[in-house]
This record gives structure tokens, sequence and C-alpha cells, in this order.
């Protein structure tokens, strides 16, 4: 049995995935519907079928788990997922951004704690609807010293869902590359209201992106992830919008539903590792800050 925390639209890709019925979705605290979800899953060449997961239930001991909540709700739906685990049982991170990854492996260091980064895009236009968008990769590896042993069995039990999965031990130096990614696109995006290559042309890109990459350098370089070079990061970023012109970012499509953004875990994370190195960051600040009102309704 796998047990998946948060049953949104990446949740949902595994569980519509793997074998029907090896998966079942953590109910939150004092839940009381558990009557199994049934949703329809669209495939990636536009097949849809149904599907139907059950909720986890007392008597199940998991040997696996796949946390899919977003960044900022993830330490404290940690703390319930803990209750049901025994302490052996691998848990799979999918978290987008930096901070909370880390939080979890320092709060939960005894225990085998992965973290995956995924290209697999899915979303979820209605709630009983999820629409498998594009196929990727997804890289896991350890966190703590105990996830080592368990990477290679958790990457197996994975690829049965027929997902291209492989094996990284240096998962954090992968996650910081799709940081970067995303702290180059995703504000942008949400604050300019546009499809991820709309933003390349914009005052408010050219105006802020060397100074936001070279940033992003000093703080790979002090970090050691470097050696690091603004040129090059935004290439990177560059290549990226280019190659999802037409996408909306995860920042952009939160703001649009009126959810919770990510941009303490992207942006804002780089600004807390800045404070705490002493390395200035007022372009992702400034990103962060206007993220922040944009969601909360405050700005105009
Ligand atoms: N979707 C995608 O294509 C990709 C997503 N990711 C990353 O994966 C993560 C999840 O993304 P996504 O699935 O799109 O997000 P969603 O918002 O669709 O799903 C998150 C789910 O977690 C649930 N949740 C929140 N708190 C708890 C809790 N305490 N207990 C149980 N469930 C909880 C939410 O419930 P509710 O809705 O009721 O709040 C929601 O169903 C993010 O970090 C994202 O960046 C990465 C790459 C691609
Ligand atoms: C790469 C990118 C920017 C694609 O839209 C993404 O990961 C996101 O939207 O969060």
């Amino acid at each position: 049995m796998i047990a998946i925390l948060g049953a949104g639209a990446m949740g949902r890709l595994w569980a519509a995935s793997l074998p029907a019925h090896e998966t079942a979705f953590v109910p939150r605290p004092g839940q009381t519907n558990t009557a199994p979800v049934h949703f329809h899953f669209q495939e990636v060449d536009g097949q849809s079928r149904q599907v139907t997961v059950s909720w986890l239930n007392a008597a199940d001991t998991p040997a696996l788990a796949l946390v899919t909540t977003k960044a900022g709700d993830t330490l404290d739906a940690m703390e319930h997922l803990t209750n049901w685990l025994p302490a052996s049982t691998p848990i799979v991170l999918f978290q987008n951004g930096l901070g909370s990854q880390q939080a979890v492996a320092e709060r939960w260091a005894d225990r085998p704690v992965l973290a995956a980064t995924t290209t697999e895009g899915a979303n979820r236009p209605t709630p009983d609807q999820v629409v498998h968008a594009g196929a990727g990769e997804t890289w896991i590896g350890p966190l703590t010293d105990s996830a080592d042993q368990k990477l290679y069995a958790v990457v197996a039990r994975l690829s049965v869902s027929g997902l291209s999965i492989r094996p990284e031990q240096d998962i954090l130096g992968r996650l910081w590359k799709k940081l970067v990614i995303n702290a180059g696109i995703n504000p942008f995006t949400a604050l300019l209201d546009c499809p991820n290559g709309d933003m390349l042309s914009t005052d408010l890109y050219l105006s802020h992106i060397e100074s936001l990459c070279t940033e992003i350098a000093n703080l790979m370089n002090a970090v050691g992830r470097g050696p690091a070079d603004p040129e090059k990061l935004r290439e990177n970023i560059e290549a990226v919008a280019r190659s999802t012109a037409r996408n909306t970012s995860s920042m952009r499509s939160d703001v649009l539903s009126g959810k919770q953004t990510e941009i303490d875990y992207i942006n804002g994370y780089l600004v807390r590792l800045g404070q705490s190195r002493g390395i200035a960051t007022p372009v992702n600040q400034m990103l962060t800050e206007q993220v922040q009102q944009l969601s909360s309704g405050e700005q105009e």
C-alpha cells in the first residue's frame, strides 16, 4: 500500500498511474467523510478513464508514502502523516522550490526521507477531473541517511506506474536547478498575468532579470552550489520560458484561482538564504513581496 498525502493534481496523477487498489489518500485530522474518491483521469494521449481511490484507515501499514501537498502545507501535514507510518517507511516529498524539504528532513532526521523533482504536468480543471497535461521525468534522491539504502527500492516501486523515474544522489542539486527556473519565470508570469513566453519581452522582466540572476549566482556560489554564472542562469531560464511559451506557470495559475502561491519557497527561500549569509537579494525580495501582495489581494 502506498499512502498519498495531498489529494490534488499531483497526488491524483500518482494514484491514477499506480496499480488500482495499491494507493490510498491520507485523510486530514478529524476528516469524517471517508467515502472513496472518484475522478475522471485524462491521459496525455487524451484518453479518459474513471479512477477510484480509498482513504487510508488505521489498520493499513503503508510501505511507502508520497507527500503531494503544496510546500507551505507540508510540515503541518507531515505531523499527522507520521502518526500513521512505521518509522522505516520511506517518505517522498514532491514539493517545488526549496526550504520545505530541508525542514522535513531536519524534523524527521531518523526517518527515510527522500525528495523528488518532476517535470510531469497535471492539473484539475474541475474538482472531479484530472488532466495529465504533459509527460516528463521524475528524479528521486535521499535527504536523510536512512533514505540512502531505500532509494532503489522506492524508484522500482514507483516505476510500476509507467512514469519515467530515475534515482538521483544529488537531489538538492536538481532541486536547485529547478529553483533557478521557477525563480526566473514564476513571479514574472504571475505579476504580468501572462503565459511563460510572453514575459520575455516585457519591461518588468528585462529590467530585473540580470540582477536577479546575479543574486542567485552569488547565493549558489556561497552555499557550494557553484560555480554559477549569471549569464548561463539567464540562458537556462529563457530556454525553458521559450520551450513552455504557451504554458501558464503554476504561480500564475495559483493566483488566478485564488490559491496560496509557493513564492515563499522559491524567491522567498532565496531571500531568507541571503539574509542568513549576508548576501543582498533586493530583486528576489521585491518579487516575493509583490507576489505575496497579489495573492493576498492587497495589490491595486
Ligand atoms: N501539478 C503539477 O503539475 C506539479 C506540481 N508540483 C508540485 O507538487 C506539489 C503539489 O502540487 P499540486 O498537486 O499541483 O497542488 P494541489 O493544490 O492540486 O494539491 C495539493 C493538495 O494537498 C491537499 N492538502 C493540503 N494540506 C493537507 C493536509 N494537511 N492533509 C491532507 N491534504 C492536504 C490540498 O487540499 P485542499 O485543496 O483541500 O487544500 C490539495 O488537494 C506542489 O509543491 C507543486 O509545486 C511539481 C511539479 C508539477
Ligand atoms: C517550468 C515551469 C515554469 C513551467 O510552467 C514550472 O515549473 C511552473 O510553472 O511551476
